[in-house]
């Protein structure tokens, strides 16, 4: 019954105008190539409801792109406005969390931080209200161990089970079905959902214990945030010794430092535009936590303690939902304190 739904939701699909991202042809070939390829050979299909809470620049695509690859897919948002264009893709609508849990068989959370993911895990009217044994919770928020591991105690404390499996890649390749996914948790449900990772990823780490992908997630994300922040300076200092920062880029584009990031960035912050891909506030969270895991194993990191205070000073700026690249602004304000001086 749950295959037959997934095989009308991909006519009715097929129906529908191409848009943004993958094709709906090559997203339904991947549920199909995952379904069919498994894992160990075992083989594993998935089969049932998608429930998908939080649709802010990641969760919407995410959850696009699993409705255009024909799966049945519930939506819930707190800012409701958010669901609309999903549920004119096909997606169905709940009231809350619980009852999205309640009628899906797994349910994906993508949630702005710590505080939030737990809300909309544990809380009144929270998703494990509507969570019993045999249903998945994945949680693919950035949070820490910690927090993770709060949220696994009681997802499974109603016997369901839990993956924590943040992702790597931002609003672009969440649009491209490219995310890069690093989970931890209960293996079977892994193996379980592992079609869906493949119709919103180009890959998956399956790291073990609960707390290893928000650490590895954490890990990536600081070495994120202090080279946008050496590539600031680098960008600055250029121009004040009369380069252009745009040759820069250029040059950086074709060495060893090279990285997508710069080459996607670097033109944009050259003219102080900022569009939205990784909100700055999500980066200086990602800065904390690091640090907090640096320092629960008595690890020094000073590079990024420093990048964290020039994220500090964007948020106090204004610039906290613009993009991640826009720490660049909080080196010009130093920069213009200091020739005050
Ligand atoms: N953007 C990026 O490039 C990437 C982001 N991430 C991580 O993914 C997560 C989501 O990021 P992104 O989509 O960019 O963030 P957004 O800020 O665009 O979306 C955040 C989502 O969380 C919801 N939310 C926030 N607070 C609450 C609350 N108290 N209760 C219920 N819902 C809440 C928002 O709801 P509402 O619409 O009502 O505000 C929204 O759906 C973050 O953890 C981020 O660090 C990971 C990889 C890349
Ligand atoms: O958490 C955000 C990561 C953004 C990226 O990987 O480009």
């Amino acid at each position: 019954m749950a295959a037959a739904a997934f095989l009308c939701a991909r006519a009715a699909a097929a129906l529908r105008p191409p848009s943004r991202g993958l094709s709906r042809r090559l997203l339904a070939s991947r549920v199909a190539a995952a379904s069919s390829s498994g894992e160990g050979g075992g083989g594993v299909e998935f089969q049932g409801k998608v429930g998908f809470l939080g649709l802010g620049i990641m969760g919407a695509p995410m959850a696009s792109n699993l409705i255009k690859a024909g799966c049945d897919v519930t939506v819930w948002n707190r800012t409701k406005s958010k669901c609309d264009p999903l549920l004119s893709l096909g997606a169905k609508y709940e009231p809350s969390p619980a009852e999205v849990a309640s009628s899906c068989d797994v349910t994906f959370a993508m949630l702005a931080d710590p505080q939030s993911a737990a809300e909309v895990a544990c809380g009144a009217g929270g998703a494990s209200e509507g969570l019993a044994p045999g249903k998945g919770y994945v949680d693919v928020s950035t949070v820490d161990g910690a927090t993770s591991k709060l949220i696994e105690e009681r997802i499974t404390s109603t016997g369901a089970s839990f993956l924590e499996a943040p992702v790597s890649g931002s609003k672009k390749p969440a649009e491209d079905g490219l995310l890069i996914f690093l989970t931890a948790g209960d293996e079977s449900l892994y193996k379980r959902v592992a079609p869906l990772l493949d119709v919103m990823g180009k890959s998956r780490f399956y790291l073990g214990d609960v707390g290893n992908g928000a650490a590895m997630k954490l890990v990536v994300n600081m070495v994120m945030g202090s080279m946008m922040v050496s590539f600031s300076e680098g960008l600055l200092l250029s121009e004040k010794v009369g380069l252009d920062p745009n040759t820069l880029v250029e040059v950086i584009s074709q060495g060893a430092i090279s990285a997508p990031m710069f080459s996607l960035k670097g033109p944009s912050m050259v003219k102080a535009a900022y569009p939205t891909a990784f909100p700055l506030k999500h980066q200086q969270k990602d800065l904390r936590l690091a640090l907090a895991l640096a320092e629960s194993v008595s690890q020094s990191i000073p590079t990024v303690a420093a990048a964290n205070e020039l994220y500090k000073t964007a948020k106090s700026l204004g610039l906290a939902d613009h993009d991640f690249s826009a720490v660049i602004e909080a080196l010009k304000t130093k920069a213009e304190s200091s020739q005050q001086q």
